[in-house]
């Protein structure tokens, strides 16, 4: 019998929410822990943002960013010792050119387009292999994996977003302003919860945790209570 979706008995745990919550590195350490793959979603839309740019396409041309969404190869390949990921964009590392908030506020706006986000469903459905999978993004939980059996929406209040941010920012030695960053997380925010499209929202069935004034750790920790014990 056809399924929905490819490899549905295997298990999905989708992370969802807003810029700096912290999905990026919870997700991680669960997969790791868990012995599961991983997904940064948003990765691929800001890979189809930096192919873009590197290509000068108008961000306010639609047909042109949905072609070069097909056009652009995304890689993740994973150091084998340090165990980092890099992600090459068309061949190219790309993976710090992909961190900015330059190329994060392109992800927004192109993910915005209806059939960008089409064009990248089955890229995103394809990660999902045994023994199991993390996703993280803005729609795994309502969109890319409905059916995935455990699903986390992860907050923090925008000011201590913008407060990692910060911090994660300068420990990297790049000069930032904490005004500047929180308003560019919050017009993010507005930007992926009002989009018509698979907005950012959390799922019915989503164990919401509001990290603000929590450790990684703990966070961890209560996200990995919510799965079976390896
Ligand atoms: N619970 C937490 N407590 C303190 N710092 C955290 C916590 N979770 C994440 N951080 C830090 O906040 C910064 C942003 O986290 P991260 O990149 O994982 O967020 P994100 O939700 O994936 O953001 P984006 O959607 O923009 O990619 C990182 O420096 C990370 O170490
Ligand atoms: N599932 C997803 C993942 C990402 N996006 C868009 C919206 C984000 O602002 C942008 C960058 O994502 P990040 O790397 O910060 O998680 O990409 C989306 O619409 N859906």
């Amino acid at each position: 019998m056809n399924s929905p979706h490819p490899n549905s008995s295997v298990p999905v745990l989708t992370i969802d929410g807003p810029s700096g919550s912290g999905k990026g590195t919870i997700s991680r350490l669960v997969a790791a822990r868990q012995g599961w793959h991983y997904l940064d979603s948003g990765a691929l839309y800001r890979a189809v943002g930096v192919a873009a740019g590197w290509a000068d396409l108008d961000l306010a041309d639609p047909a042109a960013l949905v072609r070069c969404t097909f056009d652009t190869r995304i890689d993740f390949q994973e150091d084998p010792v340090s165990r980092e990921l890099r992600i090459l964009v068309n061949d190219m590392d790309a993976t710090d050119e992909l961190r900015t908030e330059t190329a994060g506020a392109a992800a927004s706006a192109i993910a915005a387009i209806p059939e960008v986000r089409a064009a990248l469903k089955d890229r995103q459905r394809a990660f999902r292999q045994a023994p199991g999978l993390v996703a993280d993004g803005r729609d795994m939980g309502t969109v890319i994996f409905p059916d995935a059996p455990y699903k986390v929406f992860l907050t923090a209040s925008a000011d201590e977003r913008a407060e990692r941010r910060y911090k994660q920012l300068k420990d990297k030695g790049v000069s930032v302003n904490l005004d500047g960053l929180l308003r560019e997380i919050l017009a993010r925010d507005a930007r992926d919860a009002n989009r018509a499209v698979a907005p950012l929202r959390p799922a019915e069935d989503a164990v919401r945790i509001d990290t603000t004034g929590l450790g990684i750790e703990t966070v961890v920790e209560r996200v990995l209570a919510l799965l079976p014990s390896r």
